[in-house]
């Protein structure tokens, strides 16, 4: 008889979080932010940073993507203790759905309700524009529409349920104070709220592929955060989250031109001082 998926260990969550608490010091992070692709920086955001790398922490693998650094961040943001990592797992690299969230699951063990993640995307909707930043209301994961889903194998009731809502993923409020946040700092001619489409990669898509997303309504693809926000919310942890429009989707076929992991990190070091004020001012209304 063929044997259950590999998925998550109660013991090793415990374990991640055991180890990470007896690093952390005095900090007790509420928050947790999660650094895009190009976003590390949002990490220099750390006042007193305590700093441990991906590879010393039990059962965390290693991030092997250039522009995320692998590592883990305690300390303060504009006067709130964070978890922040510089540098998430991405299913292309060869990781499974299950450890690509895993770093959720030891959030909520050390006492994180809030999640706030970014990602680099490409943009989808005719009328984004590359540099803008879209509040996520929504996502597609065509991984986890097609069994590539954190939760597959044995459920952890002392997480969450075996079926978990995903309808109100994205806070509605947290959305709202996001979008405040950006008109406060004057940001509102590059802020956009939209559908995130997640893709596996990491392969850029096609002009067929990137019209079948449009057409289904996405406004933005990339390839990764759907999985750790399907497995926040399975815990119960609020979710806010923020691409950077870091390239135009080539939607038509006589263009000329194309799209390199260069040019989403070269978008990201432009944006990168906007990012971190806002990062910075919503996490100090939180
Ligand atoms: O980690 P994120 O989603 O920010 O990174 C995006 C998706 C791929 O990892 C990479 C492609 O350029 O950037
Ligand atoms: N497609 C998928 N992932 C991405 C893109 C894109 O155009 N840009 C940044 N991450």
């Amino acid at each position: 008889m063929a044997s259950p998926a590999e998925t998550y260990s109660t013991e090793k969550v415990h374990e991640s979080a055991n180890f990470l608490k007896s690093k952390m010091g005095s900090v007790k992070p509420k928050i947790g932010v999660i650094c895009g692709s190009g976003l590390s920086g949002l990490g220099e955001l750390v006042e007193n940073k305590i700093i441990i790398k991906y590879t010393d922490i039990p059962s965390f693998v290693e991030s092997t993507v250039p522009g995320h650094k692998g590592q883990m961040l305690f300390g303060q943001i504009n006067g709130k203790d964070v978890v922040c990592m510089q540098g998430r797992f991405h299913p292309y690299e060869g990781y499974p759905a299950w450890v690509v969230g895993f770093p959720l699951r030891v959030m909520k063990l050390l006492g994180v309700d809030t999640v706030l993640a970014t990602n680099a995307a490409g943009g989808i909707n005719p009328d984004f524009k590359v540099g803008d930043f879209m509040v996520i209301k929504d996502h597609i994961s065509f991984p986890g529409l097609s069994g590539f889903n954190p939760l597959r194998g044995h459920n952890d009731e002392s997480f969450g349920p075996r079926f978990p809502a995903m309808n109100d993923s994205y806070d509605k409020k947290l959305r709202t104070l996001f979008k405040q946040c950006a008109s406060e700092l004057g940001l509102d001619n590059i802020m956009r709220e939209g559908v995130y489409c997640n893709v596996a990669g990491p392969s850029y898509e096609t002009i067929a592929e990137l019209r079948l997303l449009l057409k289904l309504g996405g406004d933005a693809v990339g390839m990764s955060t759907a999985q750790e926000v399907v497995t926040a919310r399975h815990c119960g942890l609020k979710v806010v989250a923020c691409s950077l429009i870091t390239n135009e989707c080539i939607l038509e076929y006589d263009s000329n031109k194309t799209v390199c992991h260069e040019e989403v990190l070269e978008t990201s070091k432009q944006r990168a001082q906007k990012m971190e004020s806002l990062v910075s001012k919503f996490i100090g209304k939180l």
